[in-house]
């Protein structure tokens, strides 16, 4: 068969028309995708330009395959060429506006995680990045056989002090609790973070109970060294009643359970007379 009638016989096959229907059809269904995007708000303009510029290369699409397989070769040449001069132009336009766009909403997005993310009061992960982080250090403490310790720390007598000195004083009380967290837990696996209110928890990666305690101990007197008056307090300063748990993290076993644990030696050790450290024993059974 010599090559034209060929290139005419390939051109009316069923699999070359389906062929230029599904690529049409593809470039319908990104214009449609196109014009979604119009909705968002400030993307009205590029997102329109897009549909557009994909309308007329479906069109132009359409076209061409018209007047190659229906009609034979009809002189509208000048018109695929104006449509696709515009398909170009449209499409350029729509990239260039949109690319700030993408770029300023991504810088958005980032923004709004990190402050979703960080506690505004005392600039430490909030309890939200805490479940995130103790999943993934529980998950990582599983992997490598390492102990995973936690430390509760919880204002004594906060409402009282709230009380007798107001609640901006309480949060500038907050704000110095947090910072002395943040000074003593500063080795790499250590994670402070405010857990809510008047408490907050120190996620302390690949660390025996012993270590944990003594860290523990460490903010108990760094925050009651602020010496913040407290007059309802036993010794006259604001101070921190901490609970500490450990753990061999499993993957079948729910992180939670060690912050339970934490958190029941923290009420221990408000039981024992507040301003002191109590460590977990027993409990996910375990060593702890
Ligand atoms: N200023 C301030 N107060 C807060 C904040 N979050 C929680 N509180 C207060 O912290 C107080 C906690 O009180 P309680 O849970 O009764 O505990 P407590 O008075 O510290 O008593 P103990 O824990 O038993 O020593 C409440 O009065 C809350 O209003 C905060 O962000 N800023």
């Amino acid at each position: 068969m010599p090559a034209p009638d060929l290139l005419e016989a390939l051109l009316h096959s069923p699999l070359i028309h389906w062929i230029l229907g599904l690529s049409l059809l593809a470039q319908l269904a990104a214009a449609a995708m196109a014009f979604r995007l119009t909705r968002i708000s400030g993307w009205y303009v590029p997102a329109l330009l897009m549909t557009l510029g994909l309308l007329a290369m479906a069109l132009r699409r359409a076209l061409g395959w018209y007047r190659l397989v229906v009609v034979g070769v009809l002189p509208i040449d000048l018109l695929s060429e104006a449509l696709g001069l515009f398909v170009s132009v449209a499409m350029w336009v729509g990239l260039w506006w949109f690319y700030p766009l993408l770029k300023s909403d991504r810088h958005h997005l980032k923004m709004l995680t990190a402050l979703a993310s960080v506690d505004a009061l005392t600039q430490l992960p909030n309890r939200r990045a805490l479940d995130i982080l103790l999943e993934y250090e529980w998950r990582r403490g599983a992997r490598d056989l390492h102990p995973l310790s936690i430390i509760m720390v919880d204002v004594d007598h906060f409402k009282a002090y709230n009380d007798a000195y107001g609640h901006t004083q309480g949060d500038n009380v907050l704000r110095q609790v947090g910072r002395v967290i943040r000074r003593l837990a500063r080795r790499a696996g250590d994670i402070p973070t405010r857990y809510g209110g008047e408490e907050f928890l120190i996620i302390h990666a690949h660390t025996p109970p012993e270590l944990a305690a003594r860290l523990a101990e460490r903010i108990r007197e760094g925050v009651e060294r602020l010496n913040i008056p407290h007059a309802s307090s036993a010794g006259g300063v604001v101070t921190v009643s901490l609970g500490v748990a450990t753990a061999l993290p499993m993957a079948d076993v729910n992180p939670k359970a060690l912050v339970d644990a934490a958190d029941v030696a923290l009420y221990r050790a408000k039981d024992g007379g507040r301003n002191q450290v109590v460590v977990a024993g027993g409990g996910l059974g375990l060593e702890i």
